[in-house]
C-alpha cells in the first residue's frame, strides 16, 4: 500500500471505510476501501462476493475494480475514483432533476444492471448510496451482497437497506430473483422525482405498511415461499389510508409513474427486467433541453403577436388503441409570451422539449399535453378511455390531494418548486400500528 497516499476519508459502510488516494507511480486518483474484518489468506478474498462479481463484470456503468491488495491481513480493493453518489447529489439539490436528467441516471443504472442480470449476479443492496456519479455518468458500486443468480436458496441473511428492500425480502421470501433489484429501481426512479424516499419505512413491518399505503394490499399467494406468517397476519389486518403513486409524484409525467407501478408491483413475476424498463415509452419521450428563463423569454419574444398554433400530429392514428396515456402532441406555437413565464422566479431555469426532428432555432417546437379523461390515473384502462383532446398549455400545479391529478408534465414544463417531502404526505409520517421491537 505504499504506492498510494491516503488523501481523506470519502465513505464508511458496514464493510469497510472508503478513502480518496492517489497512486504515487501514476498519480491516479483512486477510491480504497479497507475492509474492516482481517483476511488471513488469499483464498478468503478471492471468495468474497465483491471480488468474484466485478472481476467478472466490466461495464461503463459498474465500478471498475482495479485491484487488490492484501497486507498485515488487511485487504484493500483500489476502485476508480468517483466524485459523489446519489444520495449527496439529492440532499444538496434544491430544486427538482429535469425529466432529462432523471432519464439519464435512470438509464444508465438499467444499462449496469442489464449486463449485470445477463452475466448471472444480481445486487441485492441498490440504493442511492450505491450509485456512485463523476460529471452525470453513473455507476453502481457495493457488490458486497452481490449474488450469482444460479446460486442456491435459501437465502436467509440480511438483504438490502430497508426503503429499497422488495416486499418478497420484507416477508421473508426463500428465494428470490434479480426481480428484487428491479423494485429498487422503482423506488428510486420514484426518489430521483420528490427527492424524498418512496417508501420510508422505520422498521420491516413499518416497511410494508408504507408500501401498503401505496399499492393497497397484495395477493398473499404471490408469495408461496414467505416464512414471515406474523407479518402477513399484521398486514391483512390492517386498514390503509390509501394513496396513487401519481398523487405522490405530482411532477412526475405518466410514463414515469407507469414505470414505478410496473417496477413496484408485488408480484416480482410482474416487474420488468432492465431490458424491458429500457424499452419503455419514459425512455422515448422526447429530448429535454434545459434553458436559462431570459434565454426563453427571448426566444418567445421574438416570435408574433397572436398564438398561432399548427398541429403536427405526425403518424399518429386516431384509433384511441394506438393512443397512450401522457402522449403528447407536438404543436409549433407562435405564442408571443406564454403566461407562466412571467409566473417563475427569475433564478430558475425552464426546460424546454423539443421535438426531434422538428425544431430549430427559430421556431421552437412546444409539446402540448394530450389529457386523457380522467387526467393522469395511470392505471386506468387505456382501451376503454377515449382520449380527448384538450390543448392548453402545462399549469404550475400547487395543490396535490386525494382525487387532484396532478398535471401532465409531459410537454412544456416549468421547473416548479419542490415536489413534497414526507411531511406532506401526513400518511407517510405515520407510522405502522404495530410493536416495532417485536419485528425487527
Ligand atoms: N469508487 C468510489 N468512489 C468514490 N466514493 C466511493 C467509492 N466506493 C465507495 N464510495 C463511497 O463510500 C461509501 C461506502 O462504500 P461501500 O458502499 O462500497 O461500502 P460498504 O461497507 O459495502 O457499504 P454498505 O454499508 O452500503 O454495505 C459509498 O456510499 C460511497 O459514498
Amino acid at each position: 500500500m505504499e504506492r498510494y497516499k491516503i488523501l481523506e476519508e470519502i465513505g464508511d459502510g458496514t464493510c469497510g471505510s472508503v478513502y480518496k488516494a492517489v497512486n504515487l507511480e501514476t498519480y491516479e486518483v483512486v477510491a480504497v476501501k479497507k475492509m474492516k474484518r482481517k483476511f488471513y489468506y488469499w483464498d478468503e478474498c478471492m471468495n468474497l462476493r465483491e471480488v468474484k462479481a466485478l472481476r467478472k463484470l466490466n461495464h461503463p456503468h459498474i465500478i471498475k475494480l482495479k485491484e487488490i491488495v492484501r497486507e498485515h491481513n488487511e485487504l484493500f480493493f483500489i476502485f476508480e475514483c468517483m466524485d459523489h453518489n446519489l444520495y449527496q447529489i439529492m440532499k444538496e439539490r434544491e430544486r427538482p432533476f429535469s425529466e432529462g436528467e432523471i432519464r439519464s441516471f435512470m438509464s444508465q443504472m438499467l444499462q449496469g444492471l442489464a449486463h449485470m442480470h445477463k452475466n448471472g449476479y444480481f445486487h441485492r443492496d441498490l440504493k442511492p448510496e450505491n450509485l456512485l456519479v463523476t460529471n452525470n455518468i453513473l455507476k453502481i458500486a457495493d457488490f458486497g451482497l452481490a449474488r450469482e443468480v444460479v446460486s442456491m436458496p435459501p437465502y436467509t441473511e440480511y438483504v438490502s437497506t430497508r426503503w429499497y428492500r422488495a416486499p418478497e425480502v420484507l416477508l421473508q421470501s426463500s428465494s428470490y430473483t434479480p426481480a428484487v433489484d428491479m423494485w429498487a429501481v422503482g423506488a428510486i426512479l420514484a426518489e430521483l422525482f420528490s427527492l424524498t424516499p418512496l417508501f420510508p419505512g422505520e422498521s420491516e413491518i413499518d416497511q410494508l405498511y408504507k408500501i401498503c399505503c401505496v399499492l393497497g394490499k397484495p395477493d398473499w399467494t404471490t408469495f408461496p415461499e414467505a416464512k414471515s406468517i406474523s407479518r402477513i397476519m399484521s398486514i391483512s389486518h390492517t386498514d390503509f389510508p390509501q394513496t396513487w403513486i401519481a398523487d405522490v409524484l405530482p411532477c412526475a409525467p405518466p410514463e414515469a409513474i407507469d414505470l414505478i407501478t410496473r417496477l413496484c408491483s408485488w408480484d416480482p413475476l410482474k416487474r420488468p427486467t432492465a431490458d424491458q424498463a429500457l424499452n419503455h415509452p419514459f425512455f422515448s419521450m422526447a429530448t429535454q433541453v434545459s434553458y436559462p428563463l431570459h434565454d426563453l423569454e427571448l426566444r418567445l419574444n421574438t416570435m408574433a403577436a397572436m398564438p398561432n398554433l399548427e398541429l403536427n400530429l405526425w403518424d399518429f392514428n386516431t384509433e384511441p388503441e394506438e393512443c397512450f396515456l401522457g402522449l403528447t402532441l407536438a404543436v409549433k406555437p407562435s405564442a408571443p409570451k406564454l403566461e407562466m413565464v412571467h409566473n417563475v422566479s427569475q433564478d430558475m431555469s425552464e426546460n424546454f422539449l423539443f421535438c426531434p426532428g422538428v425544431n430549430n432555432d427559430r421556431e421552437p417546437s412546444v409539446f402540448w399535453s394530450l389529457l386523457s379523461p380522467d387526467e393522469n390515473r395511470i392505471h386506468a384502462p387505456v382501451e376503454s378511455s377515449p382520449l380527448t383532446l384538450s390543448f392548453s398549455p402545462m399549469q404550475q400545479h400547487t395543490t396535490v390531494g386525494p382525487g387532484l391529478g396532478p398535471p401532465q408534465t409531459t410537454g412544456f414544463t416549468m421547473a416548479s418548486s419542490m415536489q413534497p417531502n414526507m411531511l406532506d404526505r401526513p400518511w407517510m409520517a405515520v407510522s405502522a400500528p404495530f410493536q416495532q421491537s417485536h419485528y425487527l
